[in-house]
């Protein structure tokens, strides 16, 4: 793989390659502007936080503003105790009164600073629970939007409601920051002035990789090989690996890479790259280190009654302490414009551009005994899609009001875009005239209308984390609670029995949000502490084929507020046994009165003798449509696939 470009330069240490910026101080610029431009961002943030603490959020400013000059204080609050013991000792007469007044101050000042550190361990996570919640509650309201599941949208959400809170506190943070260097310096220009002399340069020793942008990757084929190989000796492979007896061939592969390799090293980048300087630049960085020393030594010996060893003390601790807070301050600046970038995402969470516009006209239009289809020469590509050919193309088709279709054709052949483009979950390439329902382009109804008539039994869906009475219940929110409908979904979805199973029934939560985790706990089955581990790890699971009951019955739940006007069923049953997949799909040709309904399946057996219409797809095109006896006497492409399932029970 080659990074290197006229932009970035890259690096090689040991299996790692480190891709850099060459103009480094042009990355400096945009970080300085991208904070400037999110300025109004931040302002935002603050008076959001203000609006939902008010109280909490000063307390927290002022908390950050004295942990800002806290350390510039209790020095200079030192400095003066240690000045008047020091000119007591060289004039032999203590004043004591000095002394105890000084002591008294420092002594206020550090139980103040411990009243405050005490109040912002209080303050802390109750104002991080506040914006979290809040910024949850606005990221929830983004991610609920139906196209929120394409690309673009998946990429705004890498965002949670944490970074938010993050974003205030780095804020924060480099406000403090800014407020210790600048107290910092001034407590050096004032000891400088006290002594009379210039002040003295802060020197910084050179870069480490974490205060650049950068990239690290490897394509060291023996370190990759060893990976793989450590890979392979996992539990996950365990089964396989026993099974072919790889284990003898997994450490030799192992040894031969290893010793290929050699001693190239494979310590972090970071690491290798700090390592890297030669030995005079470490002999210059200790030197600079002492520099403050000399300066020190140097002023004493030019003003020796300007300078004390308290005033010596001072300027040296200050000096390493302003050294190192501008080391950070410099450092949170590149910190700041992932800060930026994710808080303009989280503001911007609810602002994604509708790919799929609203329509404005009720459906359904009139009473129906369900929704009907035109597709003209429609044709669709996936958003982003890498592929060179459509997913569809040229597609004709028409669906009658109340129809039983079956959609067959081999992987990949287009079945699911088709049903995709049906439920509107994507509009077609080819324009919106290439697709209307009961008459009309399907784009001009109302979205919220169409999901309502719409009903989807996919293998893609899942069970949400809520008790698996309310996963069935979730079908027709309105009767929630409603535990009679809920039974009676559950027994046309074939889940009653595995309902039934379960000690807490309906109430069951499959992966219940109990975090729970050990520490230190003894290996013994019979500790209590691992007793309790081993109660708390109980996971209830369901099989496969229980699950995609559990979810069937959710659709048949649907089917009760008497909207539903098209059933959509992509292969649901993967996981069923044949008794189960039999009495699904009769349950649900029994609830047609009213819809119409699509099944996609590999196994359309016992379903082609009952469909009104089938649909053949090949490539991402129809092929043939009719019903079974036709397609079977046109000997063609259906017949193909039709008798090769016949002949596996002949
Ligand atoms: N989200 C997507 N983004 C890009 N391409 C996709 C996406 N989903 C499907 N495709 C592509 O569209 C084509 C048709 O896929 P589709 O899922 O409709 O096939 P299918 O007939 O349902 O297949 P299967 O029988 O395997 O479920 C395939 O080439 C597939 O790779």
């Amino acid at each position: 793989m080659k990074t290197e470009t006229p932009e970035t330069r890259t690096v090689e240490l040991g299996v790692w390659k480190v891709v850099l910026l060459n103009d480094v101080h042009r990355d400096y610029r945009k970080n300085w502007n991208n904070i400037l431009l999110a300025l109004p961002l931040f302002r935002r943030l603050a008076i959001d936080i203000y609006t939902l603490e008010p109280m909490l959020s000063i307390l927290f400013v002022l908390e950050k503003f004295w942990s800002g000059i806290e350390s510039a204080v209790l020095l200079y609050l030192s400095s003066r105790l240690l000045r008047i013991i020091e000119v007591g000792l060289v004039s032999g007469t203590v004043n004591s009164g000095a002394i105890l007044s000084a002591v008294a101050i420092r002594l206020c000042c550090s139980a103040l600073a411990a009243l405050l550190s005490w109040a912002s361990d209080g303050i802390h996570p109750i104002l991080r629970t506040r914006v979290m919640t809040h910024f949850q509650l606005h990221l929830m309201q983004g991610k609920s939007l139906p196209e929120s599941s394409t690309t673009e949208a998946k990429s705004k959400f890498d965002v949670s409601a944490r970074h938010a809170w993050t974003a205030f506190e780095d804020v924060a943070d480099f406000l403090q920051q800014i407020v210790t260097t600048g107290s910092e310096l001034a407590l050096i220009v004032q000891s400088c002035r006290a002594a009379e002399s210039p002040l003295f340069a802060v020197l910084f020793s050179g870069r480490s990789l974490w205060d650049q942008a950068h990239v690290v990757y490897t394509d060291n084929k023996y370190f990759q090989r060893m990976k793989s190989l450590v890979q392979m000796a996992t539990d996950g492979y365990r089964s396989e690996v026993l099974g072919c007896d790889l284990v003898g061939y997994i450490i030799t592969e192992y040894q031969k890479a290893m010793s290929s390799l050699g001693t190239t090293s494979d310590d972090w980048a970071e690491q290798q790259y700090s390592r890297r300087t030669d030995p005079l630049m470490r002999i210059s960085e200790a030197i600079m280190g002492d520099v403050p020393m000399v300066y020190y030594a140097v002023a004493a010996i030019m003003k020796p009654s300007k300078f004390s060893i308290s005033s010596i003390a001072i300027l040296h601790q200050s000096s390493g302490s302003l050294e190192w807070s501008m080391r950070c301050l410099f450092r949170n600046v590149s910190k700041f414009r992932k800060r930026c970038e994710r808080l303009r995402m989280i503001y911007e969470a609810d602002k994604i551009n509708n790919k799929l516009i609203d329509g404005c006209l009720s459906y359904p239009p009139e009473k129906s005994q369900g929704m009907s289809f035109e597709l003209r020469d429609l044709s669709f590509s996936y958003p982003g899609s890498q592929s060179t050919k459509p997913a569809l193309s040229n597609i004709n088709l028409s669906i009658k009001a109340g129809q039983l279709v079956v959609i067959v054709g081999a992987n990949g052949s287009g079945k699911s875009t088709v049903i995709k483009l049906l439920a509107r979950l994507y509009d077609p390439t080819s324009g919106p005239d290439s697709l209307t329902a009961d008459g009309l382009p399907i784009s001009k109804y109302r979205m919220s209308e169409l999901r309502e008539a719409t009903a989807m039994l996919t293998q893609e869906h899942s069970l949400f984390p809520v008790p698996l009475g309310e996963n069935i219940g979730l079908g027709f929110v309105k009767h929630v609670e409603d535990m009679e409908m809920i039974d009676r979904a559950a027994e046309l979805g074939g889940a009653t029995h595995c309902l039934a199973k379960l000690t807490e029934g309906k109430d069951t939560i499959l992966s219940a949000m109990n975090e729970a985790y050990g520490h230190d706990v003894p290996e013994s089955e019979a500790h209590p502490l691992q007793v309790e581990m081993e109660k708390l790890r109980k996971n209830i699971t369901l099989s496969g084929g229980e699950k995609q009951r559990i979810v069937a019955s959710r659709t048949f739940m649907r089917f009760e507020s008497g909207k539903v006007k098209f059933v959509v069923v992509d292969e649901p049953s993967s996981a069923l046994d044949p008794e189960g997949e039999a009495s699904l799909f009769n349950n649900l040709i029994d609830a047609r009165e009213g819809k119409t309904m699509i099944f996609v399946t590999h196994r359309f057996g016992h379903l082609a003798k009952r469909a009104d219409l089938i649909v053949c797809m090949k490539d991402g095109s129809i092929v043939e449509t009719g019903n079974h006896k036709e397609l079977v006497e046109m000997n063609g492409e259906y017949a193909k696939l039709y008798n090769i399932q016949a002949s596996a029970f002949v």
